[in-house]
């Protein structure tokens, strides 16, 4: 199983109904977008200051996992400055010359957005550097020896890069951002209005419970929210009379298999097995992966992140072990005996090192 498999995937689903979906459901203007207070506020300053000065507003490093509204962000920059946005992203531009070729058909004070730009090129980058700084790139013509760098000026930009990896960039990039902004969470209240808003814009009925039912297992990502409110419309206009009340809301995510803190199968299986098989842990990945039928990617990859942001699982020096909550979310009692996760040396990253 992959990430993109799931529903409650955070990532950009493959199908195209849903990048149509997504786009109509975009804030269009910066009081239009939802949470983020800190960042909303920041940007605002940023953005009228420049307003006001008339010059391009320091380039923008948006960074924060996938769905958290990076991509919306950056198209609202563009209609807050009244400038057009250019989209491309960072495996899109393999060599500096495919840089070149968009930095220098920029319009003045046109919004640039780089998506995933911890992958671009190391040659593109450093050229970056340069246009990032100096509004100027060299362009090298020819090879070897007889190579000649020709200066090129290009009118001044903003480039808005976007992240989920903000510790992969280097630091010279980082550096030459004026601004950087990190996207966090979303919590259940702010996702509640994302999910109403999003309902109004479909033309879908919804209780304020129904969309606190949703927003509880949308893992405190827009992207999930509005995927989940969507499988919810069709169990509504399917199942009932199309209007999405909590019990209603909580039937069909039970059917899709999404629980009230936004598990689903593969995060319960692994749950399950931890408690069930091994009392708790702590046990080895390929352990626990076999015990699931999974490979021990998947489970690192794809379950353990969200459980471990939970507080439902450790990943510690001995093994994964399951905290007292995973116990309790699967309406188990912790044995006396059940380790603890903070006397276990829990590491906190994500990353951390796998016990095997
Ligand atoms: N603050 C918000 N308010 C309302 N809707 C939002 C907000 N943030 C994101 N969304 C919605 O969530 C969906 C995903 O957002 P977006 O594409 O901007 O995420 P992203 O961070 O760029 O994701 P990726 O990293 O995968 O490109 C969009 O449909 C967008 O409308």
């Amino acid at each position: 199983m992959t990430d993109h498999d799931r529903l409650v995937s955070a990532e950009a689903g493959a199908d195209g109904e849903e990048r149509v979906i997504e786009a109509a459901l975009r804030p269009k203007r910066l009081d239009e977008f939802i949470g983020q207070h800190r960042v909303r506020e920041q940007l605002s300053l940023v953005l009228h200051s420049a307003l006001r000065r008339g010059r391009p507003p320091d380039h923008v490093l948006l960074s924060g996992g996938p769905g958290l509204g990076k991509t919306t962000l950056a198209m609202i920059i563009a209609a807050e400055l009244g400038k057009p946005l250019r989209v491309s992203s960072g495996p899109a531009i393999e060599r500096a010359g495919d840089l070149a070729a968009v930095l220098s058909t920029l319009s003045e004070g046109e919004v640039l957005f780089l998506d995933e730009i911890h992958r671009m090129a190391r040659p593109a980058e450093e050229m970056l550097y340069m246009a990032m700084e100096d509004f100027r790139v060299d362009v090298v013509v020819g090879k070897g020896p007889g190579a000649t760098a020709i200066p090129l000026d290009i009118a001044p930009f903003t480039l808005v890069g976007a992240t989920t990896r903000a510790g992969m960039l280097p630091g010279p990039l980082r550096d030459r951002f004026g601004f950087v902004a990190h996207m966090d969470f979303y919590e259940p209240a702010e996702l509640e209005v994302i999910i109403r808003r999003s309902a109004r814009l479909l033309d879908v009925r919804i209780e304020d419970e129904g969309a606190a039912e949703i927003a509880g297992r949308s893992r405190g990502t827009p992207r999930i929210a509005n995927r989940l409110l969507r499988r919810v419309r069709d169990y509504a206009e399917v199942r009932a009379d199309g209007v999405i009340t909590r019990d209603l809301a909580r039937a069909a995510l039970t059917l899709y298999e999404v629980d009230e803190r936004g598990l689903d199968r593969l995060d319960r299986a692994v749950l399950r097995s931890l408690l069930r098989k091994f009392g708790g842990g702590p046990v080895g990945l390929s352990t626990l992966a076999v015990s699931v039928g999974e490979e021990p990617e998947t489970v690192e990859v794809v379950a353990e992140p969200f459980l471990v942001r939970q507080g439902l699982l450790a990943r510690t020096p001995r093994g994964r072990i399951a905290t007292p909550a995973a116990w309790r979310h699967m309406g188990l009692t912790p044995p006396p005996s059940a380790p603890m996760a903070d006397t276990l040396f829990a590491l906190e990253d994500d990353q951390g090192d796998d016990p095997e």
